[in-house]
C-alpha cells in the first residue's frame, strides 16, 4: 500500500504528452497551446477613426471646410485630404492621408457641403486617430506556448487573422464498468441490484475537462471477459478507467485481468479513504486506472489521480485547490489520508455528514473535497486544510 503523495508521483512519472495536433481556432478552446503565437499582422493595419465625424488638417480647425468625400468603414480606396477640405469618416473606418485629427460629428455644423467646427479650441492634434500598429505590432508575442486557450484568447487570435493553432492533444478514454449487480438507470431495480452511476460520474467529469473521445463498455464479474475488454479498450484509447472489482472479494478480478492483459502494475492500494483499493498500471504510454466501485471512491480518485493525469498530459489546469479553515471539530479515527465531502464558503469549509464511500447524499451540497493528512487525528475547528474544488 502506497501513500497518497507516492501514488501521485508514480502516476506523474508515467504521463506522456500526446502528439501535437493542428485545430481550427474555435476547436482550440480549453486546449493548451503547443507553440508560441505571434501576430502575423500589425493592428490596426491602417489609420483608423475612433469616432464618426470629419477628418481635417488640425491647423484649419477654425475655418469653414468643404466636404471633399466620405470614407465609410470597408472603403478600400485610400484618399488624400485636400487643403481647406474635410472628409467624412466613420468609427473603425480609414482616415485619409494627410489628415491629422478627427472631429466628432456632434461638434460640427453642416451647411450645404461645408462644415464649421464649434468650440474648435478644444480640438487637439491627433484626436480620435488610431495609429497603425498602435495595438499590435507585427510579430508581437500574443500567447505563450502552454497557455490554456480561453474565449478571450480566441478573440485575440481571430483579430490577428489566425485560423488554426497547434495544441496538445487530449487523450481518448475507454471506460470499463464491471459488476453483475448493475442496472442501467431507467430500468426497474430488482433485489440485489443497483443503478450504474459510475459510468455517468466518469463521463460527466471527463466532459467537463474537455475529453471528447470516450467509450463505455460493461462487463460482468468474469476474469476472462474483463481481460478481453481491457485488451480491447487499450487498442483504441490512451487511458483506460475501470470501476469495481478491484478489492479483495472472490469476484474482484480487475487487478489480475489487467496483468493478464499485459498491463504493468505500478501500485495497488493507496493509504486513503475513500478509494483505498485503487489500482494503477501502464501498457507502454497508456495509463490504466482501476477505481474502486464505491461511488464516492470513484469521485475522489478522479480528483486526486485521473484528472490530474489528464491535466498533465494535455497541459491543462482543471483541478483547483486552495486551503480553508475547517468550521467544526472532527475526530479522525483512521491512519489514512481521508478525503471528506465539504462545503466551501469564503475561506471556511464545512465537513458534511454522510462521508462513507457508498454515500452520495452529501453531493447535494458539497462543492469540494477536504484533505485530512494520514497523521491527523483530532481536527480542531479553525484548522487550515487543503481543499480541492469540484469542477
Ligand atoms: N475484505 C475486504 N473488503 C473490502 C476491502 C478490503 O480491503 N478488504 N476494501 C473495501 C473498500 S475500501 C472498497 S472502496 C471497496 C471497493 O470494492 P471494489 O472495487 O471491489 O468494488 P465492488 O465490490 O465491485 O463494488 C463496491 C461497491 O460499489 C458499488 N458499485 C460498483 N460499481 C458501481 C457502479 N458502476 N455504479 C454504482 N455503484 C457501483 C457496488 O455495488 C458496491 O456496493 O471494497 C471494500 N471491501
Ligand atoms: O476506500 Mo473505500 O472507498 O473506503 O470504501
Amino acid at each position: 500500500m502506497v501513500a497518497v503523495n507516492t501514488a501521485k508521483k508514480i502516476i506523474a512519472e508515467q504521463c506522456v504528452q500526446l502528439p501535437v495536433v493542428q485545430v481550427d481556432l474555435l476547436n482550440a478552446l480549453n486546449y493548451a497551446l503547443a507553440e508560441d503565437i505571434f501576430s502575423p499582422i500589425q493592428f490596426p493595419a491602417f489609420r483608423q477613426s475612433s469616432m464618426d465625424g470629419y477628418a481635417i488638417y488640425w491647423e484649419e480647425k477654425a475655418n469653414p471646410l468643404f466636404i471633399q468625400a466620405a470614407m465609410p468603414a470597408g472603403t478600400e480606396q485610400p484618399l488624400l485630404l485636400q487643403k481647406g477640405k474635410a472628409i467624412q469618416v466613420f468609427t473603425g473606418g480609414p482616415i485619409p492621408d494627410g489628415a491629422n485629427c478627427v472631429v466628432q460629428k456632434e461638434w460640427v455644423t453642416v451647411n450645404n457641403s461645408t462644415i464649421e467646427i464649434q468650440l474648435n479650441n478644444n480640438i487637439q492634434l491627433g484626436d480620435h486617430i488610431r495609429n497603425i500598429g498602435s495595438d499590435l505590432q507585427k510579430n508581437t508575442l500574443l500567447l505563450q506556448k502552454h497557455t490554456v486557450i480561453q474565449p478571450s484568447h480566441i478573440a485575440l487570435m481571430a483579430s490577428a487573422g489566425i485560423t488554426t493553432v497547434k495544441v496538445l492533444q487530449k487523450p481518448s478514454v475507454g471506460i470499463l464498468i464491471t459488476g453483475n449487480e448493475l442496472v442501467q438507470p431507467g430500468n426497474t431495480l430488482s433485489f440485489g441490484k443497483v443503478y450504474d452511476s459510475n459510468a455517468f460520474t466518469i463521463q460527466a467529469h471527463l466532459k467537463k475537462v474537455g475529453i471528447t473521445q470516450m467509450q463505455v463498455r460493461y462487463v460482468s464479474d468474469n476474469l476472462q471477459e474483463t481481460e478481453n475488454s481491457i485488451k480491447e479498450l487499450l487498442l483504441h484509447h490512451d487511458i483506460v478507467i475501470i470501476t469495481g472489482g478491484v478489492s479483495a472479494g472472490d469476484y474482484d478480478y480487475v487487478p489480475q485481468a489487467c496483468i493478464n492483459a499485459g498491463v504493468q502494475q505500478h501500485f495497488h492500494k493507496v493509504k486513503q479513504r475513500p478509494g483505498k483499493p485503487l489500482f494503477f498500471g501502464t501498457q507502454k504510454n497508456k495509463l490504466v486506472f482501476g477505481l474502486p466501485g464505491n461511488p464516492a471512491a470513484v469521485i475522489s480518485c478522479l480528483y486526486q489521480y485521473v484528472i490530474p493525469a489528464i491535466d498533465q498530459i494535455c497541459g491543462t489546469h482543471t483541478i483547483q485547490s486552495t486551503t480553508a479553515k475547517v468550521s467544526t471539530a472532527f475526530q479522525k479515527n483512521i491512519p489514512l489520508t481521508q478525503f471528506l465531502k465539504g462545503y466551501l464558503e469564503g475561506n471556511t469549509v464545512k465537513i458534511l455528514p454522510a462521508q462513507a464511500s457508498y454515500q452520495l447524499s452529501a453531493l447535494t451540497n458539497a462543492n469540494c473535497w477536504i484533505e485530512l493528512e494520514e497523521s491527523d487525528t483530532q481536527i480542531e475547528s479553525g484548522t487550515e486544510k487543503r481543499v480541492y474544488l469540484f469542477l
